[in-house]
């Protein structure tokens, strides 16, 4: 085998439990708006959580991330300033019959968690010709949503909720946290430890919108073939969520009406 600096080591499936810990971590993962705890994510806790955004995949190994800690309650109330302009005006861009919806929804958590984090992109990290990057130069901003997911998904570990907030001017933003005009935001996130957590996305919750069903989102052989009948859909359909008893079909009823857009 060609393994010329030794670094190959056996890739076996995980255990079943540890396999489950991963299904769970993904399935039971939430966005997080009002439940946060104002007590602080320990040092340890956010190494932990920021090493496995830094270990996520990127395009020609680039690494275009950075990870702004901000723990200022002065800064986070400036933000928290600019989400509620952003927010104002994103209500009035919704039909007429969801605006009373949207306006009762609760977006962002800026100031009630503990600690946010801005994740950017620098699209200069790795010089101007990036393997992989060649065809397609959003693929630095791709690598950087692969570190947020990492993040995310390591914090619902911990016992730490994150929410994002995208409802932002982010040219506004860049001036308060001193961003360059190079570097791009990517995510803006607040991060807390959390007493208890929506089983199922708040916006279904809510009645803002549903999950698709398998076949809206699988298609076979190309674009727009769906096949309804395929082995692939039903078992999708009874998967990993159901037999950890985490499925949402599993959960309370009453989710709101899908959303036809
Ligand atoms: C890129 C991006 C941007 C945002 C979000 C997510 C992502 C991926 N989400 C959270 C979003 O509403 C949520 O992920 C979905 O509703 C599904 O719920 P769960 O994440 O499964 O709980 C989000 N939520 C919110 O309350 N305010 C926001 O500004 C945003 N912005």
């Amino acid at each position: 085998m060609d393994d010329p600096g030794g670094a190959l080591a056996p890739s076996a499936p995980f255990s079943s439990a540890d396999r489950d810990a991963v299904y769970r971590a993904i399935f039971t993962r939430r966005d997080v708006r009002s439940q946060f705890r104002p007590d602080p994510v320990p040092d340890e806790v956010l190494a932990r959580i920021l090493d496995a955004g830094h270990h996520a995949p990127s395009v020609g190994f680039m690494q275009p991330w950075s990870f702004l800690v901000l723990r200022s309650a002065e800064t986070r109330r400036r933000v928290q300033a600019l989400f509620e302009a952003a927010n104002a005006e994103a209500a009035a861009m919704f039909p007429p019959e969801k605006q009373a919806l949207y306006r009762s929804l609760k977006l962002e958590g800026i100031v009630e968690a503990p600690l946010n984090l801005c994740i950017t992109c620098d699209p200069d990290r790795a010089g101007p010709v990036v393997l992989g990057r060649t065809h397609d130069k959003a693929m630095d901003a791709y690598s950087t949503v692969c570190a947020v997911q990492n993040i995310w998904l390591a914090a619902r570990a911990e016992g730490v909720g994150i929410g994002w907030v995208s409802i932002l001017d982010g040219a506004r933003l860049k001036q308060i946290l001193a961003i360059p005009p190079r570097v791009t935001l990517v995510a803006y996130l607040c991060l807390g430890y959390v007493q208890e957590a929506y089983t199922r996305p708040e916006l279904e919750v809510k009645g803002w919108r549903r999950r698709l069903p398998p076949e809206d989102v699988v298609h076979f052989e190309g674009w727009g073939r769906s096949l309804p009948d395929e082995p692939l859909l039903s078992l999708m359909r009874t998967g990993m969520a159901d037999r950890l008893g985490l499925g949402e079909a599993a959960c309370a009823p009453g989710a709101g009406q899908a959303d036809p857009g």
